[in-house]
């Protein structure tokens, strides 16, 4: 293992320069390490849509910032009623992927703000935008190392782990969410070792994931989503632990495509499932799983892999890109205030 400290490899995938966000153009990894500068709403929208951003926490990010860039352009002469200007920058923002619910979640944030504020001026209205979404994308930071601290009891030492998708820094404001259990149980001199789940179809685990572990010196392999089932017949990890988009009410988990097969086969298995999960991730106001609404993404994501056609170009295609795994299958949360375990539709509301 190598003794590299993750604490000085962790990437940002979002930061603020001044007067503009500049993001890891996430579709490029992990091949190349491509930045972009974003000035205005569209292009966030743009960023959000084709996952150059991508990862709940870091949606609900670059969306409060969205909110400000589409603000401060609004031309002053035209603006009959800020507010109202504010509400379609958030309903456009909020168009951009359905699923995640920190997406709404900063948005509600910027509305109320913005209605508190009616009738103020308009730049005061503005800067205070830009103050919420510092706020967040700060505050996402520290409540990422609180879940990576809170998860420690969950790992033991020369501990084997499952994962899937990305839920590392690029997923977030830093560290991550399932990511940052295991980094943080690193920091502690914990052997770790990942089974990284590669993620069809956009391979956010071969692709991100894989790229994180490489910077941090965590060992891994990468597996494909069908050999899952198989490592944990014959090599019996620890655990399984995974971020999840959105925790219903009763604490029934949206999450990357294939989330609720690794569940199945965990329980299958009697290995202990986890979900790591911001509060700002958690929707009291969405009763169950079946209220939450899954993005269904392009067909040639499952006919085409960068230039290499893998499909008949006609081919039809069912792209959920979420799944949702029943409450009954989740072990426990992690969250910022700690590990939440059943009964969810009580637990929950205490966080
Ligand atoms: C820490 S949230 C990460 C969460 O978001 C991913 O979805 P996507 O890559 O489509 O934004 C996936 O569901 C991860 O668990």
């Amino acid at each position: 293992m190598n003794n590299k400290n993750p604490e000085l490899h962790i990437v940002e995938p979002i930061q603020w320069k001044e007067d503009h966000i500049r993001i890891i153009d996430q579709t490029f990894l992990p091949g190349r390490e491509i930045y972009q500068d974003i000035f205005e709403v569209g292009k966030v929208w743009e960023a959000i849509r084709s996952l150059r951003v991508r990862g709940a926490p870091a949606i609900g990010i670059a969306a409060a910032y969205g909110v400000y860039l589409g603000a401060k352009d609004l031309p002053e002469i035209e603006i009959v009623d800020l507010h109202s200007e504010i509400q379609r920058i958030c309903e456009y923002l909020s168009s951009a992927r359905p699923t995640a619910v920190n997406l709404q979640w900063a948005l509600d944030q910027a509305l109320s703000l913005s209605d508190s504020m009616q009738g103020e001026p308009a730049e005061k209205i503005t800067s205070a935008l830009l103050d919420l979404a510092r706020d967040l994308h700060e505050n996402d930071k520290q409540i990422c190392a609180d879940i990576g601290i809170a998860g420690q009891e969950l790992i033991p030492d020369n501990a084997a782990i499952i994962t899937h998708c990305n839920t590392g820094s690029l997923a977030t404001g830093k560290y991550g969410t399932a990511l940052s259990v295991i980094y943080h149980a690193h920091l502690k001199g914990k052997k770790i070792h990942v089974w990284v789940d590669e993620t069809r179809p956009l391979l956010q685990g071969s692709r991100l994931t894989a790229w994180e572990l490489e910077k941090t010196g965590i060992d891994y392999h990468i597996i494909a989503d069908s050999m899952a089932g198989w490592v944990m017949k014959s090599s019996k990890p620890d655990l399984v632990i995974v971020g999840t988009d959105r925790v219903a009410a009763n604490g029934d988990v949206a999450n990357k495509i294939g989330t609720y097969s690794l569940a199945v086969l965990a329980k299958h298995h009697g290995i202990p499932f986890y979900v790591a999960a911001p509060k700002s991730s958690i929707d009291l106001n969405t009763p169950t799983g079946d209220d939450i609404p899954i993005e269904e993404r392009q067909d040639d994501e499952l006919r085409v892999i960068g230039d290499q056609v893998t499909a008949p170009e006609k081919a039809p295609v069912y792209n959920p890109a979420f799944d949702i795994t029943p409450h009954e299958l989740v072990d426990a949360f992690i969250t910022e205030k700690g590990i939440i375990r059943p009964d969810y539709t009580a637990s929950l509301k205490q966080i």
